[in-house]
């Protein structure tokens, strides 16, 4: 049910952990649903994100289960399901054959997670002869090129160019090139599928052989087949980099290996590779949602203390603690409670990553109100803009926001929207071509605004209440269920004041 949500400038301040990283489940459930052996991984909240992905995984043949401490996954079966007559009879619009008929439609149901969806086409097309794909809110608009047209030419067929679609026809291994500045997702997801893709010389590559009477061989002999690499060549400079190499360290972590060019576009996996299944892998802190809780210290002068963060993480929101330091706020690594922090750390002391993990420093300490207007490159980092909207909105002077075409590609046309926000609650803000530049007052007037269904709006609009004579009221606030359900909860915790009404 749709909510609204009131939040008055009440401070929060104190120590938080930060919730698992939504992009590191993506990457690690795939890649345990794709191994020949069980996984167990160590995550101790859910969003609606992750579940999407897990769901979606569920659909195409993986036993996930939740726990008490995180998910076992038993991996997807990597032979042809045969279907029961029910769930054939569903099927049979899509693809009349005997054969085919007999191959239980495996699906996907992205919701309105990019991640998902962009991640799951090429891994599902490379394990599965027909998927029926699903998606909500913004996600069909979303673009699915040019990595749609790539699985098209290596063997993948649409009944539509958006969701709902079917998809038909098994992907293929070889070369692909795409553009890098729509979305970093198809190089991850293509990287992620490449060790079940089949040979390009060795099995069929066009749709229409998909509605033919053979059997998909199974991947295991497909690779022993194989004596070539997959290559995956992006033909602009790759953006949103750090997330491909986020999904590049998890398929590393699973027993896949991968190299990448020295100009950084072109990404190689040798093939007869296998995913390997890992026991109490641990979810690393999230960066993206924890740069809420460092902006609600940058912009209040409040000190706030996050843990469960990992310094050397390959997070592209990592990049939040240069920024907020240029700014003029204190960020430091507190190693010195490092024996305290390794002792209480739930989940990952269990892990066999706990010697790593406890050498790391994980407490993040920020203090001191940012003075600086800030200028950021969203090339790297799109998704913190809108928390660094409301900084931003925060520091007397002109603020820039650099490269943000890619912006409006997202829950919501992000550039606009966040333009929208800091107008409607009294603030200035401009888009010229695809930089948003922000003169912030230190003040903002408050009052009602929209979330767009976007989380990350969200997220920008409670903290702009910080710095609001009026209280900000929020519709559709819902949206921050996406990626940080426990988002409120926690900010009255810790001494905010958000109220719910439906
Ligand atoms: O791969 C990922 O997990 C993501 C990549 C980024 O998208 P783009 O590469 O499309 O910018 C980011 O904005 C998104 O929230 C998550
Ligand atoms: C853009 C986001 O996610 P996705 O692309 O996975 O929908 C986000 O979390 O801000």
């Amino acid at each position: 049910m749709p909510t609204s949500t009131t939040i008055t400038a009440a401070i929060p301040t104190g120590t938080i952990a930060a919730i698992p990283a939504k992009a590191h489940a993506h990457r690690a459930l795939i890649a345990a649903a794709l191994a020949h052996s069980p996984s167990t991984l160590i995550i101790a909240h859910y969003s609606e994100d992750i579940d999407a992905t897990i769901a979606s995984l569920q659909g195409l043949g993986a036993t996930i289960t939740k726990t008490a401490t995180g998910v076992t996954i038993k991996p997807i079966p990597q032979q042809p399901i045969l279907a029961s007559p029910t769930i054939a009879s569903n099927v049979t619009a899509i693809s009349e054959t005997p054969s085919t008929q007999l191959e239980k439609a495996r699906s996907i149901n992205a919701h309105e997670s990019g991640t998902t969806l962009r991640l799951l086409l090429p891994v599902s097309s490379a394990i599965s002869p027909i998927t029926q794909v699903t998606a909500a809110g913004r996600l069909p608009e979303r673009p699915l090129e040019p990595l749609k047209s790539q699985l098209e030419a290596h063997g993948v067929a649409f009944s539509n160019p958006k969701p709902p679609f079917t998809m038909t026809g098994q992907l293929t291994g070889g070369t692909f090139e795409m553009v890098g500045n729509v979305s970093s997702q198809f190089f991850s997801g293509l990287l992620l599928a490449a060790p079940n893709m089949a040979p390009a010389e060795k099995v069929a590559s066009t749709a229409s052989q998909a509605n033919s009477d053979e059997t998909i061989a199974p991947t295991s002999y497909k690779n022993s087949l194989a004596n070539n690499a997959v290559t995956i060549h992006s033909t602009t400079p790759l953006q949103s980099r750090d997330y491909v190499e986020l999904t590049r360290k998890v398929m590393a972590d699973f027993g896949v290996t991968t190299t990448i060019s020295d100009d950084g576009n072109t990404f190689t996996v040798p093939t007869q590779q296998q995913y390997e299944g890992r026991e109490q892998y641990p979810i690393e802190g999230d960066w993206s949602n924890s740069a809420i809780w460092l902006v609600a210290a940058a912009m209040t002068g409040q000190p706030m203390t996050i843990t469960n963060l990992q310094g050397d993480s390959t997070q592209a929101d990592k990049r939040i603690i240069e920024i907020i330091k240029a700014a003029g706020t204190r960020v430091e690594w507190l190693s010195a409670t490092l024996t305290h922090t390794k002792a209480n750390l739930t989940s990952a002391t269990t892990s066999s990553h706990t010697e790593s993990i406890a050498t790391i420093p994980s407490v993040l300490h920020c203090t001191g109100r940012a003075h600086t207007p800030i200028t950021v490159d969203l090339e790297q980092c799109p998704d913190l803009l809108p928390v660094l909207a409301a900084l931003a909105c925060s520091i007397e002077g002109e603020s820039w926001f650099m490269n943000g075409e890619r912006l409006r590609l997202k829950e919501s046309d992000r550039l606009a929207a966040v333009e929208e926000l800091v107008a409607t609650l009294g603030g200035q803000a401009r888009v010229e071509g695809d930089n948003l530049y922000i003169t912030g007052t230190g003040q903002l007037l408050g009052g009602a605004v929209h979330s767009h269904k976007d989380h990350r709006l969200v997220m920008a609009a409670t903290l702009m209440a910080l710095i609001s004579e009026e209280p900000v009221i929020i519709t559709d606030s819902d949206a921050i269920n996406k990626s940080y359900p426990l988002f409120f909860k926690h900010w009255n915790q810790l001494g905010g004041q958000a109220q719910h009404t439906l």
